[in-house]
């Protein structure tokens, strides 16, 4: 489709007219209607006579936290989780703040609704359950006028996007356009999380179409009917893409890709992280909160992350990406080159152990884990030849660390440490009761979507969730408040350091490596202090002076929730 530049001036010329007559009548009816300014029954009684509300609403007036217990009143009344989702994507589109003061103050609960595992079937059903539309689609229609239909967003000052093109939807495949719930997931978590403000984020989903069958042929599918788009047709959809964001918002808004197939997602960040400010949180979050977690348990296991050995099952996005960054990391702490630091890690994919006599049928990004060894078919195998201090699974198959895997990884540790980092909770490699059963309650255990805290033998352990929910929205923060223009990995490894820096001997004590997500807006605080001193650092910062306290000036810069007082 053609886009008309003269009827899109036309139209746009309307909407600003519209605009103004609704900033003068922004009142009544209206003003109840908008997300962003609705704020039920607590408008007081003065709001309701400047604003033309009375009559309105029923007489009585109360607190926003009033409305918060209501509200968890009926949600905690459904019993399926996809129903609580609905309720808070409907709290979403009709009171923002009331929505996210809901999710700050009950963040443990409300994560695995808004986020994995929920989030997941969300998307699986998004057709189904579509009400009204969040964040913007840019299909293969779109071509030739991405800018004008980046303009038809109503906000203008836009500081985050995060954008997925539904390939690799957690560990659920192609789920095409209805991968939209990620990136309305991953900003709702921006703001509660990290502080970024909603009007500055921007959820987008790029339909190149899907090869998933099921999709094509269901009757309620809100995406492209036909297949993927691939070779340069995709590539051309996103350079324009890349180049309208740039062109709308400046060089300084943050794009993060998110759940893209990793036939994509290596070429697309390694073509964009030199000219925008890019970063793909499924390589580079994921390892950042990993090597956290694993810093945080040496205080538990003992050693430097140099007396370690790694073994991956899965070697894709998440494998890689971590597997670079610990390697990356020990190189620092010992000043070995990296090549020979990489050598601690091990990975296994679909075809088994990646080793050497591999190397010329492999993907370029498991090229360098490719290390002299016989060939290994099974993860069994490859545990007890290997003999890893730390077994991480980002193979997205649930149940891959088997009994015989987690007892092997026992038998030679004292306390392994098993990462089963899969989402959603479906395709997690093995469970928190599997892991602590398994390994006689002496694994240190962390997954990707959370698992309820559990007794074995006389003692309760709190599994911890290992997600990269604890960085992109500290590291966003920290790019934005610095006015960055590049992510460059040190920032990555100062998120993780800060973020291992977080966890106390309280949480040690319950068996977890990770803080609570309780504090995670001071924890945020922590991070995007840590990531910004090393974008004045780098020389990537553009917001100068420095600020003194980096800390308090996050904080200060964090959206509040809270209702504003309407003159
Ligand atoms: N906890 C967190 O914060 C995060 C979790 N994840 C999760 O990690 C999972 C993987 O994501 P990602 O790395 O992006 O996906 P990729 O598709 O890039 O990689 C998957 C890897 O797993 C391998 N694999 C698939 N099936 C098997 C199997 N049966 N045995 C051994 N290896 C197998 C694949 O092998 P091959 O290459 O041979 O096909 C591939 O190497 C997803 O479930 C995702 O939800 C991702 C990001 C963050
Ligand atoms: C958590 C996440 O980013 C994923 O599972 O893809
Ligand atoms: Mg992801």
């Amino acid at each position: 489709m053609r886009c008309n530049f003269e009827h899109h001036y036309l139209m746009r010329k309307r909407c600003c007219f519209l605009l103004l007559t609704c900033q003068l009548f922004y009142s009544g009816y209206t003003l109840l209607r908008d997300p962003h300014h609705n704020k039920g029954l607590a408008f007081t009684d003065k709001e309701r006579g400047a604003h033309y509300l009375r009559g309105l609403l029923p007489p009585t007036v109360v607190s926003q936290e009033l409305q918060v217990k209501k509200m968890m009143h009926i949600i905690r009344q459904y019993q399926v989780p996809l129903q609580k989702y609905m309720a808070m994507m409907d709290l979403q589109e009709s009171n923002e703040k009331l929505f996210y003061k809901l999710l700050i103050d009950n963040v443990e609960e409300m994560l695995p609704i808004v986020y994995t595992p929920t989030v997941g079937e969300a998307c699986q059903k998004y057709g189904s359950i579509f009400g009204r539309p969040q964040g913007l689609y840019i299909s293969l229609k779109e071509k030739g006028c991405i800018h004008e239909v980046l303009r038809n967003w109503p906000e203008k000052n836009i500081e985050v996007i995060v954008v997925t093109d539904g390939e690799r939807i957690l560990g659920l495949g192609d789920l095409g356009c209805q991968g939209m719930g990620i990136p309305v997931g991953k900003l709702a978590l921006y703001t509660a999380l990290g502080g970024v403000r909603p009007s500055a984020c921007l959820p987008v989903t790029i339909d190149v179409g899907t090869n998933n069958e099921n999709l094509l042929n269901d009757e309620y599918y809100i995406g492209l009917r036909q297949r993927r788009a691939t070779g340069q047709e995709y590539a051309e959809l996103l350079h324009e893409f890349m180049s309208a964001v740039k062109q709308t918002y400046g060089e300084k808004v943050l794009i993060q890709f998110e759940d893209f197939a990793n036939h994509n997602a290596f070429d697309l960040l390694a073509k964009y992280s030199t000219t925008h400010l890019v970063f793909n949180d499924d390589i580079q979050g994921t390892a950042s909160v990993v090597l956290a977690g694993l810093v945080a348990s040496l205080k538990v296991v003992g050693g430097t992350l140099a007396d370690h050995t790694f073994l991956f099952l899965g070697a894709g996005e998440a494998g890689t990406g971590i597997a670079e960054l610990i390697a990356l990391e020990i190189s620092k702490q010992t000043n070995m080159p990296v090549e020979e630091t990489r050598k601690k890690v091990w990975l296994v994919d679909s075809k088994g152990l990646i080793v050497s006599s591999r190397r010329e049928s492999l993907q370029h990004f498991k090229k360098p884990w490719a290390h002299e060894h016989e060939p290994v078919k099974t993860l069994l195998d490859a545990v007890n030849d290997i003999k890893p201090t730390v077994l991480i699974g980002t193979s997205g198959v649930g149940r891959t660390f088997t009994k015989e895997v987690i007892e092997a990884m026992a038998s030679f540790n004292e306390k392994p440490i098993i990462l089963s980092l899969s989402n959603p909770t479906s395709q997690s490699e093995c469970t928190a009761e599997e892991a602590y059963t398994w390994s006689q309650g002496r694994a240190i255990f962390a997954s990707g979507s959370p698992f309820a805290p559990l007794e074995y033998e006389g003692k309760t352990f709190v599994p911890g969730q290992a997600n990269n929910a604890y960085i992109f929205p500290g590291l966003g923060l920290g790019l934005i408040m610095s006015g960055a223009i590049r992510v460059h990995d040190d920032m990555l490894l100062a998120a993780s350091e800060a973020l291992a820096a977080q966890v106390t001997q309280e949480n040690f004590d319950k068996g977890l490596i990770y803080p609570p997500f309780k504090n995670i807006r001071r924890i945020s605080a922590e991070i995007a202090a840590k990531v910004a001193a090393k974008a004045y650092e780098l020389g990537l910062a553009t917001r100068l002076p420095m600020p003194k306290d980096l800390v308090k000036h996050a904080e200060s810069c964090m959206y509040s929730p809270a209702y504003k007082t309407f003159r």
